[in-house]
């Protein structure tokens, strides 16, 4: 189970992310290797180690020694279980900060996610200690270039059309302060301190040529929760994740990932091992979603929301039970209603249209009517935001039970390079073209 790249080597993770990811994928999905990945046990490579026999520190937890490697062919933290928690920040750049500042800026940023990825100190700057005693903690730092940055470098021959702006949806909200955005950054860890720390750290080394534009937390099950690791459950209290294509599957790189010959699938060179990453705030409107009848609320997104079952499943139908939009009830009517979010979401009602969904929950407090600023912050990555965000969503909006619930606050669309090897940096390819 290696995924050999002639440029940076076979990427390791750690037996207790592998054994996290199987999630619903179960037993197939450690078979099919998820992602590819080499089984190693993060404990023999990572901080766990660093204290050594006879330095009195004591070896840390599974969690917190976990760690993911920060070079490969793609970025981390797209294909990996999702961790904890979450921060989301958009830099746009300084003033005079051309290609040169650009470049010098990726090389301290990924040299400092490498060293972090690892449970190392941050080169190029004071740490400031605030993750000292935690490991790496499955942290991964995942960069995007929105379009905006294209001009300001003198890359606007490099723009991929496919980072287009997306277009207005019906009902959209946005609050255009907290959208785009020159550059993407988003940090996953299993620790709050661990994620703070890079984050900050990051924000550090931007210092001079980048600043925040905005910046969100979100979160998600802790590992070890639950009795075995599940599909974790949003603010509606929906198992949201069910249906994601399985890193291993037939066809996921394809969705996901923008392949090694880029420019025959009609993406700019530099893409190649890369993806897109669409990103929305979503607010909940909670209060009136709380009041809804429980049948109300399975039918408006076509699962049971105890065990996450399809409700075209008979007794005994699990999250796994493969969906039938096709099923009827016995009085003629449709199983998973017309307007249920998962048939309206479907593939198979989008032309094949997929993306992998990676979204955490925020919950920022209360509006002035009380209700909580809540819901989730929805994260896709795919190859082409052509073949599954943009459908997806028009459809969405048109006709989607789930909608009625939802308001879409911030938007942004990324492009995510492909991975740097441990002598380069991340958007290398773009920024030396
Ligand atoms: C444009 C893409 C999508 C947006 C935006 C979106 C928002 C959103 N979704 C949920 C909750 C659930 N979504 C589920 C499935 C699902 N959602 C999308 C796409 C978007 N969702 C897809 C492609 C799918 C899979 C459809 C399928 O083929 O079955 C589910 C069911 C469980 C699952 O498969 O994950 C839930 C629950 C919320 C709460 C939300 C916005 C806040
Ligand atoms: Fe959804």
């Amino acid at each position: 189970m290696t995924d050999e790249d002639s440029t940076t080597g076979p990427r390791t993770v750690s037996r207790r992310r592998l054994l996290g990811a199987a999630g619903v994928g179960g037993a197939a999905g450690i078979a099919l290797g998820v992602g590819g990945y080499a089984l190693a046990d993060a404990r023999s490579n990572s901080a766990a180690t660093q204290g050594g026999s006879g330095s009195g520190r004591a070896a840390l937890t599974s969690l917190g020694a976990d760690a993911v490697p920060f070079h490969g062919t793609h970025q981390a933290g797209i294909v990996e279980p999702m961790q904890s928690t979450l921060h989301a920040t958009a830099f746009d750049l300084t003033a005079g900060t051309g290609r040169p500042g650009l470049v010098s800026l990726m090389k301290r940023w990924s040299a400092a996610a490498g060293a972090m990825a690892e449970g190392r100190k941050p080169p190029g700057l004071t740490d400031d200690q605030v993750a000292l005693d935690a490991g790496p903690s499955s942290l991964t730092v995942t960069f995007g270039f929105g379009a905006s940055v294209f001009a300001k470098a003198g890359l606007t021959a490099q723009l991929p059309s496919q980072l287009a702006p997306l277009p207005p949806f019906p009902e959209d909200r946005l609050d255009r302060a907290r959208c785009d955005g020159d550059l993407w950054v988003q940090v996953c860890a299993d620790d709050p301190l661990v994620a703070y720390h890079a984050m900050r750290t990051l924000q550090r080394l931007a210092a001079g040529q980048a600043a925040p534009r905005w910046q969100m937390t979100g979160f998600s099950r802790a590992p070890g929760a639950t009795p075995k690791p599940m599909t974790a459950r949003n603010l509606m209290g929906q198992i949201d994740g069910t249906n994601n294509p399985k890193p291993g599957s037939s066809g996921f790189d394809t969705t996901v990932f923008v392949p090694g010959n880029a420019t025959a699938a009609g993406q700019p060179s530099w893409m190649a091992g890369g993806s897109y990453a669409v990103f929305r705030r979503i607010r909940m409107l909670l209060d009136t979603w709380d009041q809804q009848s429980l049948d109300l609320q399975q039918r408006t997104v076509g699962r049971r929301k105890d065990n996450g079952a399809p409700l075209s499943g008979g007794p005994g139908s699990t999250e796994t039970t493969t969906v039938d939009l096709d099923a009827f009830n016995s009085d003629g009517s449709l199983a998973i209603p017309g307007d249920a979010h998962i048939r309206v979401a479907a593939a198979a009602s989008n032309q094949g249209a997929a993306m992998l969904r990676r979204g955490y929950s925020y919950h920022d407090g209360y509006r002035p009517d009380g209700a909580p600023d809540a819901g989730l912050l929805f994260i896709a990555f795919q190859a082409d935001p052509m073949n599954g965000f943009v459908p997806v969503q028009r459809k969405l909006a048109r006709g989607d039970a789930l909608s009625r619930f939802l308001v879409h606050e911030s938007s942004g669309l990324y492009a995510v390079p492909g991975g740097a090897s441990a002598a380069g940096y991340v958007g290398q390819a773009l920024l030396e073209s």
